[in-house]
């Protein structure tokens, strides 16, 4: 059965202090919770990663890295590897934010190879994909989902996914305070599935979590959360108020 999975990612947000007050926050929010079926994973900047670790021993909090370079290593300034996460204890990368596509210029080619190098280090990837605004005006935001799913996933092996979540986030609604409305995302939800079934099978296509990601708040998480296909959700700013994330994990 999949899990529901609430992941914060801090975005390049939380200096070492905030990180530390954010950490202790999430982890004594969450202790007398039951989770059972659902996963918390939050995804700090890279300098704040060991910290994070550290403090979220022995918790439920799992900690992410919000990117990756898709060699081991070389002559890449400023970047980090997949094998330098994994040294440092992290388990899950979030690859092919919109993001680092609007602004890194990651296109799809570069994150098949992040996705592939992120496996081969035992990585589990949240595979981030969804529309601009002008792709949903135009009616194509379904190509468009099913394009980027197609060149980033869809070469590997059915066995692969039991380490990739995917996190449907329209680029129109993130940080934006617009969200998507919970029909819209369950349509897109549904519509990934059936693409998943169709390239492998049924079962795998039920097998794999996909969260929402767009200005989800404590006010929105719950009928987000309540459609059949959204399996919980990628938080950015909400994410940021210890408060405010167990609010939404609590929507689960
Ligand atoms: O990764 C998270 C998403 O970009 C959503 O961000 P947001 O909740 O601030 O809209």
């Amino acid at each position: 059965m999949r899990k529901n999975i609430v992941a914060g990612n801090w975005k390049m947000n939380t200096n070492l202090k905030e990180a530390k007050k954010l950490v202790k926050g999430v982890r004594k929010g969450i202790k007398k919770l039951e989770l059972d079926s659902t996963r918390v994973i939050i995804a700090p900047p890279f300098v704040n990663l060991p910290t994070a670790i550290k403090r979220a021993k022995k918790s439920k909090v799992e900690v992410a890295a919000q990117n990756m370079h898709q060699a081991t290593s070389g002559a890449f300034t400023g970047e980090v590897s997949g094998e330098m996460l994994k040294g440092i204890g992290v388990q899950t990368v979030i690859l092919g934010h919109s993001e680092r596509r609007a602004y890194f210029g990651e296109k799809d080619a570069v994150l098949k190879e992040k996705v592939d190098s992120a496996l081969t280090q035992e990585l589990e990837v949240i595979f981030c994909f969804g529309e601009e605004l002008k792709d949903r005006q135009a009616d194509k935001h379904f190509k468009v989902v099913e394009d980027q799913l197609k060149k980033a996933l869809f070469h590997l092996e059915a066995n692969s996914y039991k380490n990739i979540i995917l996190a449907y986030e329209p680029v129109w609604a993130i940080g934006t305070g617009e969200t998507a409305s919970p029909e819209q995302a369950q349509e897109i939800h549904a519509h990934v599935r059936t693409l998943l079934a169709k390239k492998y099978d049924e079962e795998l296509a039920e097998s794999v979590s996909i969260l929402y990601g767009g200005s989800v708040k404590p006010a929105n998480a719950k009928e987000l959360f309540a459609n059949k296909d959204v399996d919980g959700g990628l938080i950015g700013g909400a994410a940021l108020k210890a408060e405010d994330f167990i609010a939404i994990i609590k929507s689960i």
